[in-house]
């Protein structure tokens, strides 16, 4: 039988690359997309030693190069099944110091991209005959605000305000679309926010860290290994009956 076909963003580092090592794990084939090629080529060159890989280079705020990548992926590896729209920025944004600039930069990488890799997916989808699964990367921080990531928390609410309309749209067409919230997963995005955070204060990354990390019911940050487990059952069979939710995967940070 052929092999199923994920389309992972971000996928060079952190969480993205911990989703494509586990879909590979899976039995997916994977396209490892990113803005860092290089990254994206590592990570493939490292899943093809035990599965089936390619590197796609895109800007995920860019709807055409969207496009094209996800042609690329079906072009190439002869199918498309699952879209983990993971890719996003995280600046640590005090309230009053956010700019026009900043704005259109994080809404157009966070939220557009959940729109462009929406949308690619859905005429990648009907093209092949068949439905599949959309998985977009909210946060914790999507589901109460964060200190200073006024920016970025407004987006992560918004994906999963998305993910709700979408999978209403498009599960007549046997689509469905969910979302993962992580909390405090240990990658370059959370070391660069705990590294400002503590610089703010006069203190080092460490504490940094521990101001989102203190109330974890499970005592330890997450690993990008953790989301992926949680991802993976969100790309298989087992989460058919499942669309417009938002999966919290924080070690018990916030209880809704
Ligand atoms: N690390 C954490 O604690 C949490 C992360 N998340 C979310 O999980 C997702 C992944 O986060 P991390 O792995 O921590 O981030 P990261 O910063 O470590 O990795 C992000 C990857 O996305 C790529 N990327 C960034 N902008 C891009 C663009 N315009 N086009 C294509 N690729 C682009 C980067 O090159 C990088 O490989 C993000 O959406 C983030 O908001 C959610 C909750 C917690
Ligand atoms: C980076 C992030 O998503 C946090 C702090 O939840």
């Amino acid at each position: 039988m052929a092999k199923k076909v994920a389309f992972i963003t971000g996928a060079a580092q952190g969480i993205g690359k911990a989703i494509a090592e586990r879909l590979t794990k899976d039995g997916f084939a994977i396209a490892v997309a990113d803005f860092n090629i290089e990254g994206a080529q590592k990570t493939a060159d490292e899943l093809n030693k035990t599965g089936q890989a390619i590197a796609v280079q895109l800007d995920v705020s860019k709807r055409d190069e969207v496009f094209a990548a996800v042609e690329k992926t079906v072009a190439e590896l002869g199918d498309l099944n699952v879209v983990v729209n993971n890719a996003g920025l995280g600046p640590t944004t005090p309230i009053e110091t956010i700019t026009e600039e900043q704005f259109e930069k994080v809404y157009a990488v966070n939220v557009g991209s959940i729109y462009w890799g929406i949308q690619a997916a859905i005429k990648a989808f009907r093209d092949k005959g068949h439905g599949g699964k959309i998985i977009n990367a909210s946060s914790q921080a999507g589901q109460v605000g964060n200190p200073n990531l006024a920016l970025y928390s407004g987006t992560k609410f918004a994906i999963r305000g998305i993910t709700q309309t979408a999978a209403r749209d498009l599960a007549k067409d046997g689509i469905t679309v969910n979302a993962y919230c992580p909390g405090i997963v240990k990658t370059p995005m959370m070391m660069d926010i705990a590294h400002q955070v503590g610089q703010e204060n006069g203190k080092d990354d460490e504490w940094g860290m521990k101001q989102f990390s203190k109330d974890i019911a499970l005592g330890r940050l997450s690993e990008p290994s953790d989301v992926a487990a949680c991802v993976s059952y969100l790309a298989g069979p087992d989460s058919d009956y499942m669309t417009g939710q938002a999966l919290l995967i924080d070690g018990g940070m916030v209880f809704n």
